[in-house]
């Protein structure tokens, strides 16, 4: 479905922030993209959702070339970013920012209306606070209005960055269900996550970075259990699964088609409601064992 190839990008002047990323994630799959802090992994959907240009590369989605359009184009394509920073305005009601979402749409108010209803019917807390001012809101819920908001131009794709960023156990396993259930409902789903256990629990792929580029790649299990991230991203743990994947499984090339990945992942029911603490990604860049994570 959605296609990155060779797509370097970087800020202002500065150099390149990814360094020849290649990336696919296949219809109807939850691909999560984990790595230390400054590894790109932002910066990979700013350039999907149009945000920052790739300075060479290409990306699409399905045939439909992305690589030269600006922002509003690829959102009337169905692909929307939640993004990491709060997002709402907080004066304004969350009605009126979940209806913010549907701009593209505004001409048509039967649909605009629909969708509306759509979106209420899926996350309550949108009727249940909708005259409340959004700055009202706790943390979990503010999170929950920003999936509301994007979801009014019913996506394709949903570009999630860091959905669990200061949120308590409940509000995560929340937010968790509810992306776990857009995707049951067709939607391709990409979320960056820093909380590793989190993000491949509840993704059927997963992606590695590490310095601008993709080090390594596969089914969330696989990339899970993969021997290197034990030891990463997850404190040294032992991997539940006792086989972990050897390379040959793992690739550093495109996530594998859709479809039940190896080892099916946990969904968000067994999505740790108190989530272990991971070593943080970026200790992970700082060990000298990092760099054996990639197979590249
Ligand atoms: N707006 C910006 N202007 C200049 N440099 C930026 C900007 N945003 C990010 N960068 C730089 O690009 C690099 C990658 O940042 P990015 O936010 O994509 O990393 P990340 O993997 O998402 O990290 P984190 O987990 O800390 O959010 C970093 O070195 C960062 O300083």
């Amino acid at each position: 479905m959605l296609t990155l190839n060779d797509v370097t990008a970087g800020y202002g002047n500065g150099g390149n922030v990814l360094q020849g990323v290649d990336l696919h994630c296949a219809e109807r799959t939850v691909t999560c993209i984990v790595g230390p802090n400054g590894a790109g992994k932002s910066t990979v959907l700013k350039v999907i959702s149009g945000l920052l240009r790739c300075r060479t590369g290409s990306i699409s989605m399905g045939d439909v070339p992305l690589t030269s359009l600006a922002p509003d184009r690829i959102l009337a394509h169905g692909i929307t970013q939640v993004p990491q920073s709060q997002a709402l305005f907080p004066g304004m009601s969350v009605r009126d920012n979940v209806m913010l979402g549907g701009y593209l749409i505004r001409r048509d108010r039967k649909l605009l209306a629909a969708r509306y209803a759509a979106v209420l019917e899926r996350i309550p807390i949108v009727s249940e606070r909708a005259s409340d001012h959004a700055g009202n809101l706790s943390g979990g819920q503010r999170r929950m209005v920003e999936i509301a908001r994007c979801l009014m131009l019913d996506p394709k794709l949903l570009l999630l960055d860091e959905p669990s960023l200061g949120l308590d156990p409940r509000s995560l396993a929340g937010v968790a269900t509810l992306i776990k259930s857009l995707n049951d409902g067709g939607t391709t789903v990409l979320l960056v996550e820093q909380n590793v256990r989190l993000g491949l629990g509840l993704a059927t792929h997963g992606v590695v970075m590490e310095g601008g580029k993709v080090r390594l790649t596969g089914t969330a299990a696989e990339v899970r259990d993969h021997p290197e991230m034990a030891s990463l991203y997850l404190g040294g743990s032992a991997p539940a699964t006792p086989a972990p994947a050897g390379p040959a499984s793992v690739s550093a090339g495109p996530a594998s088609a859709p479809g039940t990945p190896a080892s099916a992942p946990a969904g968000p029911g067994s999505a740790p409601a108190t989530p272990a603490t991971p070593a943080t990604p970026g200790s992970a860049s700082a060990s000298p064992t990092a760099k054996g994570v990639s197979n590249a």
